[in-house]
Formats: C-alpha cells, sequence, structure tokens
C-alpha cells in the first residue's frame, strides 16, 4: 500500500509530520513517499501541482495532504496560486464525495463556542459535492459589460452549474451513508433563487425514492447556517453542493470546538481517497507549533478506514485521539480552564502515547 504524503503550506508541515508520527508508530505495512505541493512547490518548481506530485497522488492508494495557500501568493496568476494544487487534484482524481463529520467529543463541550447542551453529542456529517458546482463551472473571468446594470464597466463572472450524473452520484453516496447512521439527509440548496439547485433538489428528490429507509427534507442553504448554530442536532447527513458545503463546513466546525478538529476524506469512484484537515493553512500561527494536529490524525484514522482497509488501525487512533483528550490535553485552539495547553508536537507524541 502507497501512500503519497503533501504537506504543502503554512502549517500543513506541523500537521503532516503528527499525522505521519502516528501512522508509522501503528507498525503497518505500507510505503509513505513525499511530494512538493502547493506554494512550496511553485516556489521550488514554478508550478503549484507539479507533473511528478501529481503523478504519485494518481498511482498511491491514498494521499495524505496537508494544506495549501499563503497571503504572499495571492497576487500570482490564479492558476499559479498554490490552491489550484487542490483543485486540480480534487480534479484530477475525480474526487467528487468530500465527507466531513462534525463530531464534539464529550470532553470539548465546553471548548464549543456555543452552550454546552446545543453541542453534547453532536455528530453530523456533511457532504460536500467536491468536483462541480461554481468552483469549476466555465466560463469565468473578467470582461467589459455589454449589459446588466452598468454596460460598459469592468465585470468579472463565474459559472454555477451541475449535470444530472453529478448530482445523482453524490445523492447515493449521502443517502447511502445515512442508511449506516440514524437514516435523515437534509438536501441543502438555494432552489428558492437558483435554477442549478431547484435541479439540484429535484435531482435528490428523484434519487431519494430509492431510498424510502432514509428521510430526506430540503432547506435553503441561509435558513442550514442559521439552524446549525441554533439546533445543530437536529440534522444527521447533511448533503449540498461544493461552495455550500465549503461554508457550512467550516460553520459547523465551531460546534466540535475547533477547526482544528475536524478532518475529512475526499473519495473517488475507484475508492481511492485524499484526506486533508477540513481547514487552512493558516499562515497567522504557522511555525509557532501552535496549530492543532488533531484534524490531520482523524483524517489519517479516516484514510486507513476509506482506502486501505484497516478498520481496526483507524478505530486505534481515534481512541487514542479520545484519550489525549481525557487526559486534559489541549492545543490553545481548544484550551478552556482547567486543562493543559500543549503544542502541536507535544499533542502528536501525546496521541503515539495513547496508540494501544
Ligand atoms: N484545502 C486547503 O488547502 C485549503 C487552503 N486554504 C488556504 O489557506 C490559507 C488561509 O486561509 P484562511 O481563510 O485563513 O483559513 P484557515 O482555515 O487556514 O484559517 C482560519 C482560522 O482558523 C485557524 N486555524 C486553522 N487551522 C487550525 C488548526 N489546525 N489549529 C488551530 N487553528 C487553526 C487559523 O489560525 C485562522 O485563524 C489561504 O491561502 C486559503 O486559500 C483554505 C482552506 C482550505
Ligand atoms: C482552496 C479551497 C477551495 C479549499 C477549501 O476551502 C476547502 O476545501 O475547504
Ligand atoms: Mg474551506
Amino acid at each position: 500500500m502507497k501512500i503519497a504524503v503533501l504537506a504543502g503550506d503554512g502549517i500543513g508541515p506541523e500537521i503532516v509530520a503528527e499525522a505521519v508520527k502516528v501512522l508509522n508508530a501503528l507498525d503497518l505495512d505500507f510505503d509513505m513517499e513525499s511530494a512538493l505541493v502547493g506554494g512550496a512547490a511553485y516556489a521550488a518548481t514554478g508550478h503549484p501541482l507539479p507533473e511528478a506530485t501529481l503523478k504519485l497522488a494518481m498511482e498511491s492508494d491514498a494521499v495524505l495532504f496537508g494544506a495549501v495557500g499563503d497571503w504572499k501568493y495571492d497576487t500570482l496568476d490564479r492558476p499559479l496560486r498554490p490552491e489550484q494544487a487542490i483543485l486540480g487534484l480534487r480534479k484530477h482524481m475525480g474526487l467528487f464525495a468530500n465527507f466531513r463529520p462534525a463530531i464534539c467529543y464529550k470532553e470539548l463541550t465546553h471548548a464549543s463556542s456555543l452552550k454546552p447542551e446545543l453541542v453534547a453529542g453532536l455528530d453530523i456529517l456533511i457532504i460536500r459535492e467536491l468536483t462541480g458546482d461554481i468552483y469549476f463551472g466555465q466560463p469565468r473571468g473578467r470582461r467589459i459589460a455589454t449589459d446588466g446594470h452598468f454596460p460598459g464597466a469592468e465585470e468579472a463572472f463565474d459559472t454555477m452549474r451541475y449535470s444530472r450524473p453529478e448530482i445523482e452520484r453524490i445523492a447515493h453516496v449521502a443517502f447511502q451513508a445515512a442508511q449506516k447512521r440514524s437514516k435523515r439527509v437534509t438536501s441543502v440548496d438555494k432552489a428558492n433563487v437558483l435554477e442549478t439547485f431547484q435541479f439540484w433538489k429535484d435531482v435528490v428528490t428523484e434519487v431519494g425514492k430509492e431510498y424510502p429507509d432514509v428521510q430526506l427534507d430540503h432547506m435553503y442553504v441561509d435558513n442550514a447556517a442559521m439552524q446549525l448554530v441554533k439546533e445543530p442536532k437536529r440534522f444527521d447527513v447533511v448533503v449540498t453542493g461544493n461552495m455550500f458545503g465549503d461554508i457550512l463546513s467550516d460553520e459547523a466546525s465551531m460546534l466540535t470546538g475547533s477547526i482544528g478538529m475536524l478532518p475529512s476524506a475526499s473519495l473517488n469512484s475507484k475508492g481511492q481517497g485524499l484526506y486533508e484537515p477540513s481547514h487552512g493553512s493558516a499562515p497567522d500561527i504557522a511555525g509557532k507549533n501552535i496549530a492543532n494536529p488533531l484534524a490531520t490524525i482523524l483524517s489519517a484514522a479516516m484514510m486507513l478506514r476509506f482506502s486501505l482497509n484497516q478498520e481496526a488501525a483507524a478505530q486505534r487512533i481515534e481512541a487514542a485521539v479520545q484519550a489525549v483528550l481525557a487526559q486534559g490535553l489541549r492545543t490553545p485552539d481548544i484550551w478552556s480552564e482547567g486543562t493543559t495547553r500543549v503544542g502541536t508536537v507535544e499533542m502528536g507524541d501525546a496521541v503515539v502515547n495513547a496508540l494501544r
């Protein structure tokens, strides 16, 4: 089994190092090979997703990914920006199904910005479509407007689009995930305004008829954003498009205590996957040994489960994470009175020591 390790920028190398440390401590038989990605790859090779990196990712059983991006690259032409590396990997590998579980560990009930009773026992699965929508739709660009409110003015435009097969396959993923949970799917859309999302709603409804055991409801994205902080436990599986899923999953992360707690798995139809924390490269805290590595470590557990057929090892990691939280160890983002503040490396070491 081969794992491509792509650490990237900002806190990426720090958090990935801790996940690799945990994987190595499991004593399993897999090869890990690292490659440059994002701003680090641009600085070294002139491209954020070099051919060699893409090739390594495509021929690996799984990719462990940190994060890409740094403010210093924000003025580059878009194809050269670090973020194009993760978008390119998602596109080239066909990683259309993004799982973002928002679980509030009981030890972190008080780390959330919400009242403890709202988040205690929270376990939501956000399923985000990852290769379509306005993030990938063409055409896009800048031009001089020929119509609209200001003809003759400079304007920019993007294209929101979804095809029937794209919606059908992510809907099947969501319904099948719900069958293994509490059998409820909330499809989040903006069908009251957008044609793309009326189509989304219609197709999800059709697919839902194939799953009579799963209860389907629909919610507009603005209401979903509100309900997530008003009554988050009303949700079980949430399925939505690329952009809404991006935004709602960052919001949901705060229900768990921190974005540093939210892992993710991005899967294609061949069983290959890319595993990364849901957050970005956090340049504001990079190099300070304060980033929370648990989202990345938990992403490595998802990798063992979904791509490497190592369920027992995945559970060992998850139990170790729970154990370090029970020991009261906290990186600054999840620290609260009465707990022990530790750094990125110390948190990784603690997880290794807690492995059984
Ligand atoms: N998949 C990826 O590689 C992603 C890359 N990005 C890129 O990351 C860069 C920074 O973007 P932001 O909007 O600031 O989002 P971000 O997720 O990197 O950071 C948002 C806030 O959360 C904090 N944070 C994030 N991860 C943390 C962790 N593990 N432990 C403790 N605190 C953590 C940061 O310090 C910051 O205050 C940008 O270049 C952006 O494009 C953003 C999201 C995903
Ligand atoms: C570079 C972005 C598209 C990544 C992002 O924000 C995400 O996947 O959550
Ligand atoms: Mg995001």
